[in-house]
């Protein structure tokens, strides 16, 4: 067991390949940190699930909230963290990683299992939505917003009737500390919540809404989630979709998004009954403020009375490729609810219709030399203008899109980038980029997602000394795979 009381694990720097044995060839679900990988602990022979993520500050971030969660039954425990350099095939130098050894969620994704059953009820559905509601409740009660419900991310422990189910990856978890400011933003990054901030602030400012109700964007969109997930699990498609399907969200998505339109159509719902119509209404209320809260979910009557009725849902998700479509299409929208932090919020200087700010920039720039700090200030303007570039394309990408302009747009960033070019390279090579173009068709939400974090990174670093994690500056062990 790792050193230190349960939600204070700290990394060890020793080998991992001393305490485990990892089956590095083999895999139990990759995401877009790579692959989850079994592995057995050499003491005990219990097996383990191993994610490997290249150490920095977001993969830091990751471990800490993670580990903050630890000890609810319905979150996937963290038993160890090892800081160690990785040499994988291929690579040329070693890297570092943080390594999660994870319980073993032999069991698969929730949504698999749904599909392979004969059959589902309500009241077994509403069982599912009670544990999933647990472990959110207990992120919340820590102030932690999950950010990343989704189907693909609630694991069941084992293929028996009675197992359990818990919830994973903390890649998108922050602490939700409710701010409010968006000084600026493109439309790009404008997520419902953010507009409903604004029309919250104002509601406050008329006393219209009393100030002691906590209002914060992450934790209202956990519970958008949420909604979506049950609302899938009575039908087996999801609430929002488009009349034209796309990979990408589609304008019409976002609109029905913004607008919180969906429907219950007879086929599927006719004998769902009215309380989980409700309880999914109050999830998907366009307005956070009136969402349903986690504590408000946990106490639903529906959880405990939910009818016996057989759901439509295993017979609808049991088509494989409309079980990638839910799970795209909803990571999707997770991209466009997250709220954008605040530097990827701020327009850029160089982009400034301000004419005191454009007047100052044009100083700069006539005085520029090559290591004045201005300069590198600049430069790094322009890295971050060129990483916003391909956001913006990624969320609302042209009807005709064939990638070349995404491709063109990727090489002209990576001859800019200076401030950071080994992350970004990371994030593009752990998205198949052979140097020209992507080998396989990417999911263009996560592309923004982690070129989002990178901009965060480049912006504000992690205050690595709040985290109990080691650091591994000093005895780092080098782990050649190849
Ligand atoms: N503890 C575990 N036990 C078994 N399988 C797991 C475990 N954790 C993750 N997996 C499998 O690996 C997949 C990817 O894991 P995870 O979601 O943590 O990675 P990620 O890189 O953060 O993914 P994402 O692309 O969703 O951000 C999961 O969907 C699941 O199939």
């Amino acid at each position: 067991m790792a050193e230190g009381g349960k939600n204070s694990l700290k990394s060890k720097t020793q080998s991992i390949l001393n305490d485990y044995d990892v089956e590095w060839n083999e895999t139990l679900g990759t995401g877009i940190s790579g692959p989850v990988r079994p592995c057995k602990r050499k003491k005990t022979g219990i097996r383990y699930a191993l994610k490997c993520l290249p150490d920095n500050p977001k993969a830091q971030m990751e471990v800490y909230l993670h580990v903050m969660c630890n000890g609810h039954p319905n979150i996937v425990k963290v038993h160890d963290v090892y800081a160690n350099d990785i040499q994988f095939p291929g690579e040329k130098h070693p890297k570092a990683y943080l390594l999660m050894v994870l319980e073993m969620m032999e069991g698969g994704e929730l949504f698999d299992r749904i599909s392979k059953r004969k059959r589902l009820t309500e009241r077994q559905a509403a069982k599912y939505f009670k544990k999933i509601s647990m472990a959110v409740q207990h992120c919340h009660s820590l102030n932690v917003a999950h950010r990343d419900l989704k189907p693909e991310n609630i694991l069941l422990t084992d293929n028996t009737e009675d197992a359990e189910l818990k919830l994973s990856d903390f890649g998108f978890a922050k602490i939700d500390d409710g701010n409010l400011q968006t000084p600026y933003f493109t439309p790009y990054y404008v997520a419902p919540q953010v507009l409903e901030a604004h029309r919250h602030q104002a509601k406050l400012k008329k006393g219209i809404i009393p100030t002691s109700k906590p209002y914060t964007y992450d934790k209202s969109c956990d519970m958008w989630s949420l909604g979506v997930i049950l609302y899938i699990m009575l039908c087996g498609y999801p609430p929002f979709y488009s009349e034209t399907p796309s990979r990408h969200i589609t304008m019409e998505m976002r609109r029905k998004i913004l607008s919180g339109e969906f429907d219950f159509p007879e086929d599927e719902w006719s004998h769902v009954s009215d309380g989980a119509k409700d309880v999914v209404k109050s999830l998907l209320h366009v307005d956070p403020s009136y969402r349903l809260n986690i504590e408000d979910v946990t106490k639903l009557s529906w959880l405990e009375d939910a009818p016996d009725n057989e759901l439509h849902s295993p017979a609808v998700i049991a088509d494989k490729q409309s079980l990638e479509d839910i799970n795209m299409a909803h990571s999707q929208q997770l991209t466009i609810l997250r709220k954008p932090e605040c530097p990827l919020t701020l327009k850029p200087i160089t982009d400034s219709h301000n004419p005191i700010l454009r007047k100052r920039k044009y100083r700069q720039s006539s005085k520029e030399e090559p290591d004045n700090p201005v300069s590198k200030a600049s430069t790094c303007e322009m890295n971050v203008k060129s990483l916003r570039n391909i956001i913006a394309y990624c969320i609302l990408p042209p009807k005709d899109d064939d990638e070349s302009v995404l491709n063109e747009l990727i090489r002209k960033a990576i001859t800019l980038q200076s401030c950071s070019p080994t992350h970004f390279m990371e994030i593009l090579s752990a998205m198949e980029w052979d140097g020209d173009r992507f080998k396989v068709k990417i999911d263009k939400g996560k592309l923004a997602e982690r070129l989002s974090e990178l901009i965060q990174d480049l912006n504000r670093p992690m205050p690595l000394e709040s985290m109990e994690l080691n650091s591994h500056e000093n005895g780092r062990v080098p782990n050649s795979l190849s």
